[in-house]
């Protein structure tokens, strides 16, 4: 297992570029398996997931090329298989958005159980409900096997605003004969990304951004190039860092539209940034104060479904509260898990009280020693990273795979950013 060795205190700052969404990148690869023709993806992360992502294509006989830095040409003229295979299956959630394109491509596809973040149960139960209303039969013994003789639009209404369920039902009504309503449907920017390729695809999806979408069944998608959006939870997390270390750093090509709720629960912090273009400036030397609620209130921050906060940005702000002067709730409304991880926090010295598995009670500002840690996954261990860079002394993260499915060379960017990090070596 890789690690990343830091030495804490040393301000983050100067100039990045941000990277594609890996959570836009993952739909768009498994939506191109829903045409013969060539897809050309833009902005894609170099990240464990994506690469996983495209090796489960090529499985599935779809032929890869890159073509540079963030390009990737994908073409399924034929698929040759219907079943993910089970070890890169389980090293991702996101193998689970080939069932939608498989089912509608071929009639049927076998896959286990995803694997992904362990910070919940991580349910499946609304994908069923959508793939089987558009005509899906789904028998699940250890594996799930999906068939179907023909999918026909239906009027869904999802039990709950899953992202990759909506993903998922998105792929398989486009080519489902009539019209597909998707109530209640996650609208995230990776939805609406996905929506908007696979209308530069022929598709007749409209509602787009919303919690209704309307899908047109079409006969046949055409091949497109397409560029996805930047990731504001990568965005995000660069924001909490430079905060933090009281760097003044400058993000480029960012999405600063899919912040504004983000933006508001980091100015309840005393965390503000400008925007010029796609452009983010975060300051350096900011007060970092809460800002309580009405009447001198402890003020709350709680993830919810688009365009609630982030449930991804959860760990990173919980973090960044550390290093604040007052007390914050931080209320992880969506997740069952993933607030158990501000025990190592806790084991640096921050003053944290999980009041249960959903409410952490963060008092700062608190010094944090380094210390030894594991990733538990993407985001807290981004969280770690934080953590250790505003630490005094040297900390060692071990498990950084769970780190680098969703962060593009972290270690080398942070590095030119003045952090003193270095991977599997010592910081020097
Ligand atoms: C590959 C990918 O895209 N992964 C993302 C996707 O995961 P994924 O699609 O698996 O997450 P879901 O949106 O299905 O659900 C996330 C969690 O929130 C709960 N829930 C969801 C909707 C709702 O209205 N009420 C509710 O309680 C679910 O039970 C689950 O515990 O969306 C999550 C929520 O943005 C993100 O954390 C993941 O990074
Ligand atoms: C939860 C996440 O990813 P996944 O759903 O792919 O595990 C994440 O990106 O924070």
């Amino acid at each position: 297992m890789s690690t990343y060795t830091i030495d804490g205190s040393y301000p983050i700052g100067g100039r990045i570029t941000a990277s594609g969404n890996k959570n836009a990148a993952l739909p768009c690869i498994a939506a191109s398996l829903l045409t013969e023709e060539e897809i050309v993806l833009h902005n894609i992360p170099d990240i464990e997931d994506v690469s996983v992502m495209l090796e489960i294509a090529e499985k599935l006989g779809a032929t890869v090329t890159q073509e540079k830095r963030g390009v990737y040409h994908i073409k399924a003229s034929d698929i040759v298989s219907s079943e993910i295979p089970s070890d890169m299956a389980k090293s991702i959630r996101a193998s689970i958005l080939f069932a939608g394109p498989l089912l509608a491509r071929t009639g049927k596809v076998q896959l286990p159980p995803p694997g992904g973040d362990v910070i919940g149960r991580r349910r499946l139960d609304s994908h069923f409900l959508a793939l089987s209303a558009l005509g899906g039969r789904i028998e699940v013994d250890g594996m799930f096997r999906i068939t179907a003789n023909k999918l026909v639009g239906e009027d869904i209404f999802l039990d709950e605003a899953s992202v990759t369920a909506t993903e998922n039902a998105i792929m398989a009504a486009v080519l489902a004969d009539g019209e597909t309503i998707i109530s209640n449907a996650a609208s995230e920017p990776h939805v609406q990304d996905l929506c908007n390729m696979l209308n530069t695809m022929g598709a007749n999806i409209t509602g787009i951004g919303s919690n209704i979408l309307y899908v047109k069944g079409v006969k046949k998608l055409q091949g497109t190039n397409f560029r996805i959006g930047a990731d504001f939870m990568e965005t995000g997390s660069y924001i909490g860092l430079a905060a933090v270390t009281r760097g003044d750093l400058e993000i480029e090509e960012a999405d600063p539209k899919h912040l504004r709720m983000t933006r508001l629960a980091f100015a309840k912090l005393g965390i503000h940034w400008e925007t010029d273009g796609s452009t983010i400036h975060i300051p350096g030397g900011q007060s970092l104060k809460v800002v309580p609620d009405l009447g001198g209130m402890i003020p709350k921050i709680d993830d919810a479904p688009w365009p609630g906060f982030p449930a991804d940005l959860t760990s990173i702000i919980t973090v960044v509260a550390t290093q604040v002067e007052g007390t914050t709730l931080i209320h992880e409304k969506m997740f069952e898990s993933r607030m158990f991880f501000v025990d190592k926090l806790i084991g640096m010295g921050a003053r944290i009280i999980l009041c249960d598995p959903h409410r952490a009670v963060v008092s700062g500002p608190c010094r944090l020693r380094g210390g030894e840690l594991v990733s538990p996954d993407v985001r807290a261990g981004m969280a770690m990273v934080i953590a250790a860079l505003c630490a005094e002394g040297k900390s060692i993260i071990h498990n950084v795979y769970q780190i680098e499915r969703g962060y593009e060379k972290l270690a080398e960017r942070l590095k030119s950013l003045g952090a003193r990090i270095e991977r599997d070596g010592a910081a020097d």
